[in-house]
């Protein structure tokens, strides 16, 4: 035989990762240098999420509210999975009260470990609660709810309807592991408007994204 010389090809399959349009290339070099932008991208975007003033993010809060109202008028008693706002997220607990007086079901998103999808545990407005992953409020009680809409936070979208969030790939994991899409909805502030996330295989584009005023659905 040879020396240097390989009886096949060499594999490549250890630079394919399955995404949700199949088995993709993805080149180690590329997926690093992405990581990294993201990471530096998701500080620049939530300081300046941090240093809005307070009164514009309740205005901001309101206009996605109303966009909202919009989007689940559709629906009769849908099951909707929420969040519990932290760190400048649009604050939508109103709504969430207002939602389930109008007989929706509402949940909020649960790490349960990390690298696993989130469960969405039913929420109501007295229910208990305890602190989960980042100390952010979750319900005590266990009682899952499969969503028909998603609202997630975005800390960056962009308008492919890409979303940037906080790095665990909770939700995009989410996503892949429910037999069903839900509708998705990524909200925020139009600060978080960026021209592209740099999609990976991993990525799963939401439905809408509502930054404020600003609105547009996946092209
Ligand atoms: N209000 C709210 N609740 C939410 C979310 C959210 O975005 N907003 N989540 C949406 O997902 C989940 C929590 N998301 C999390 C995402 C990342 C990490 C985390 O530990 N991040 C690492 C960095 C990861 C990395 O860069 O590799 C860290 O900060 O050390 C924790 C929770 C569930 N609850
Ligand atoms: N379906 C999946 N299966 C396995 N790993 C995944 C999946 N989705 C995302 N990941 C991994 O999670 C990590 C973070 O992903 P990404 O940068 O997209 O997070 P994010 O969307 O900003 O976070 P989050 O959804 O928690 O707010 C990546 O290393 C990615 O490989």
């Amino acid at each position: 035989m040879n020396e240097g010389t390989f009886s096949s090809p060499p594999c490549f399959a250890h630079e394919l990762q399955q995404g949700p349009n199949g088995y993709e290339m993805v080149d180690e070099r590329t997926a690093t240098d992405v990581a990294r932008w993201r990471k530096a991208e998701r500080e620049r975007l939530i300081a300046a999420r941090l240093a809005v003033p307070m009164e514009e993010r309740i205005a901001t809060a309101q206009k996605i509210i109303e966009a909202l109202d919009g989007l689940t008028a559709a629906y009769s008693r849908p099951a909707v999975a929420l969040y519990w706002p932290f760190r400048g997220e649009p604050d939508l607990r109103g709504w969430m009260v207002a939602l389930h007086g109008q007989g929706a079901r509402v949940a909020l998103p649960v790490v349960v470990a990390k690298g696993r999808p989130l469960v969405f545990r039913e929420w109501h407005p007295e229910c208990r609660m305890e602190r989960g992953i980042w100390n952010i409020p979750v319900p005590a009680e266990d009682r899952r709810l499969v969503p028909d809409i998603v609202v997630s936070p975005v800390v960056g979208a962009d308008r492919d309807g890409y979303r940037l969030g906080y790095g665990g790939g909770y939700y995009d994991r989410t996503l892949a592991s429910l037999p069903v899409r839900p509708m998705t909805v990524g909200v925020g502030h139009p600060s978080a408007e960026i021209d592209t996330i740099f999609p990976q295989p991993h990525d799963i584009p939401f439905d809408r994204m509502i930054l404020e005023g600003r609105q547009w659905e996946r092209k």
